[in-house]
Parts: C-alpha cells; structure tokens; sequence
C-alpha cells in the first residue's frame, strides 16, 4: 500500500514538474531565438568590420542550428503534450535542456579561443538549475555530458593544449549549478508534499464535517444542502421526490437499563439496517439523538413506502447485539408537491412520524 502511494506520488510530482517546465519551456525558444539572431547580426557584422573572429563559420552555424533547433522545439512541445503522455514530454524537454547545455558548451569553446569568457557555460547551467525541474540524477547526467562534451570539443576538436587551469571554471560552475538545482528541487518537492498533506487533510475535514462520526451518515448540515439541491431540481425537472424521518421506538429504554454504549452500538447496527436497505441513490442523514432522515430522489410515494416498510421489517427482525428485546422503528413518509419548500417538506414528515408514534410505534404514516 505504502509502496503503491509512493509510486502515486512520484507520478504525479512528475507530472507536476513537466507541467511547471512545459509553460516555461513554451517562452523559453522565442527568448532563444532573438538572442540568437541578435549574436548572428553581430557575428555577421564583425565578419565585415574587422576579423578577429578565429571561428567565424562556426559561430555561424551554431546560431542557426539553435534557431532551427528553439522553432522546432517549440513547434513539437504543444503537439506532444496533446498525446497526454507526461514521460515523452518529460523526454522532449530534457533533450531541448542538453541541447542548449551542449550548444553553450559549444560556444564557451569558440569563445576561449579568443578571450576567458565562461559566460555561455555559466549562464546556461545556472539558468538550467533555476529554469529546468527534473530529478537530481538527470540534471547530474546534464551537467556530466556537457562537461565531458566540452573537453572532448575543445581539446580535441579544435585541437588546444590540454590545460587544468582553463577546466577549473568549468567544474566550478557545473558544481555550483548542481548544487543549486538540487536544493531548489529539494525545497519544491518538500512544498509539494505539504501541500499534499494539507490537501489531505482538507478533504478529511470537509468529509468529517458532513459526517456523523457514531453512524458514519451523513449529519444535518450535510441534508441542509443536499435537500435544497434536491428541492431545486424537482422544481426545474418535476421529477418525484421523497422525504422519511424516522425514530427509533423506546430507545431511552435502551440506555437506561442496558448503558449508553449498547444505544451507541443500536444505532450504528441501524445505520447499517438503513444503509443496506436503501437505494444508493437514497440519502440516509442522521438527524440527531436516534431520529434519521431518508431523502429518496426520483422516487415517487408508492416506491418510497415500499422501501421504509423494507427498513422497518429488517429492524423488527433483526437481533441487536446485547439487547434481548425486539427493537422497532416508526416513519413518517411524505413527497414534495409544488408549494413545498424545506421546512414545509420536513416538517410534514415530521408530523406523520408523530402520527406513528401515537398510532402505537412500529409502523409507517404517509398521506396516503
Ligand atoms: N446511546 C445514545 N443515546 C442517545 C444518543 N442520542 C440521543 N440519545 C438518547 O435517545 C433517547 C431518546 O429518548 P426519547 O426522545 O424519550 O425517545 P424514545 O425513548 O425513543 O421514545 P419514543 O421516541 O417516543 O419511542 C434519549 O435518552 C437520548 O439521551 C446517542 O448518540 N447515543
């Protein structure tokens, strides 16, 4: 069970994270690609200007193979998320993430040829850190393959001295970023887990506060909404509905010669009677002490009599746990007719279970 809400959440925290990365990833390309065209009109420029720049073609290329690849990238991300498949778009993004951390290794290799500029390297893994959410294994796998990418790039495709020193920068870099990338997810993966948490809890709450915590029925506040809801629909649909109260017969008798605990344990095993002999569309509510409300929608009188003259015989026959008398149930029935509003509803069932009572308990008053 543990394992099954572990799995859950991972999928969902993950589903949390591309979703974060999906809106940022979606601005991310244009940024790109102004910045990009910006670098080609100066490199385009300084070719004509002066030609100090060693690697002119290549930074050429780099900046077109970027736009090509941010409009692409930007192009697929939208299309892939309407497959609805979180792990391809997952794929996607972190591709597009070692794409850029590659082309900024790229060009902090042109760029040594000229000056120490780590500028490209810095900005993109620091940007990558705070930008980027994935877990702590891909981003150590996206710094890893950038630094190595880097040394095989520049010491041996563009054939310069092996030099510690120029690394140094480099490791730097990578390990701050990482450092910082790890935190922030830690941070943002503990808010989710509170934030789930209190979801939780909230949910918990909203259900206990419509719950009756002995029978586990719905409690009066609950009926409050529920009947209104109820009463508007029938007045916009006219479609039938009924309303039972009920009381349980002698119960004081019950908690004075047997204890409150056995009356406790009464009314929850009459809760189960009520339970298992309704409709699931039915509404069983605890109304309060031992008197319960069945609200039956799109039921008419006939069908709703049938079913608490069901409630009241499985009451009669049914042995209550430690209780050596029968114990029965009295109804009042009634179903809602146009001037009706909420207290005229209840309180004409309420009339009709005082009519069973005085009619000697045990037994089931409607106005038929
Ligand atoms: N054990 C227990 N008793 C409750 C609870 N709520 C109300 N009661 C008791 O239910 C009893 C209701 O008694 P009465 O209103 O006199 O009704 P009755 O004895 O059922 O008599 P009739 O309704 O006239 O048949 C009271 O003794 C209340 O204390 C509860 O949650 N647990």
């Amino acid at each position: 069970m543990d394992m099954e809400k572990t799995k859950s959440f991972e999928a969902a925290y993950l589903k949390h994270q591309v979703e974060d990365n999906y809106d940022r990833f979606m601005i991310i390309p244009y940024i790109l690609i102004v910045i990009c065209l910006l670098f080609l009109w100066r490199n385009l420029y300084s070719r004509v200007t002066d030609s100090y720049h060693t690697h002119a073609d290549a930074y050429l290329l780099l900046w077109l193979a970027l736009i090509v690849a941010s409009i692409a990238f930007r192009v697929a991300l939208p299309k892939v998320k309407a497959m609805g498949n979180v792990t391809r778009l997952d794929h996607l993004i972190f591709s597009f993430a070692i794409t850029m951390c590659i082309s900024a290794a790229t060009l902090t290799s042109l760029d040594l040829a000229i000056t120490s500029n780590y500028t490209a390297y810095a900005f993109t893994l620091l940007g990558a850190a705070t930008a980027y959410r994935t877990s702590i294994a891909k981003y150590l796998v996206m710094v890893i393959v950038t630094f190595v990418y880097f040394n095989l790039f520049y010491f041996f495709v563009l054939d310069n001295n092996y030099s510690f020193s120029l690394i140094i920068p480099v490791l730097a870099f990578s390990t701050i970023a990482t450092f910082i990338a790890v935190s922030l997810e830690n941070n943002r993966e503990q808010l989710v887990h509170l934030s789930s948490q209190l979801e939780y809890i909230n949910l918990k709450l909203q259900e206990e506060s419509i719950k009756d915590p002995l029978t586990t029925l719905y409690n009066r506040r609950y009926l409050n909404d529920f009947l209104q809801r109820e009463i508007d629909d029938y007045k916009r649909t006219a479609a039938p509905l009924c309303l039972a109260i009920c009381d349980l017969d002698y119960f004081k008798k019950i908690n004075d010669n047997l204890g409150h605990l056995t009356g406790d344990d009464c009314l929850i095993a009459f809760a189960n009677i009520l339970k298992a002999n309704s409709r699931t569309s039915d509404v069983q509510i605890r109304f309060g002490g031992e008197e319960f409300v069945i609200v039956m929608p799109r039921t008419n009188l006939d069908a709703a009599i049938q079913v608490v003259e069901r409630i009241r015989r499985a009451t009669e026959s049914h042995q209550f746990d430690s209780i050596p008398w029968p114990i029965t149930v009295s109804f009042g029935v009634t179903n809602i007719t146009s001037q009706d509003d909420f207290d005229s509803l209840l309180d004409r069932a309420d009339s009709f279970l005082y009519k069973a009572k005085r009619s000697g308990r045990n037994c089931v008053v409607s106005q038929l």
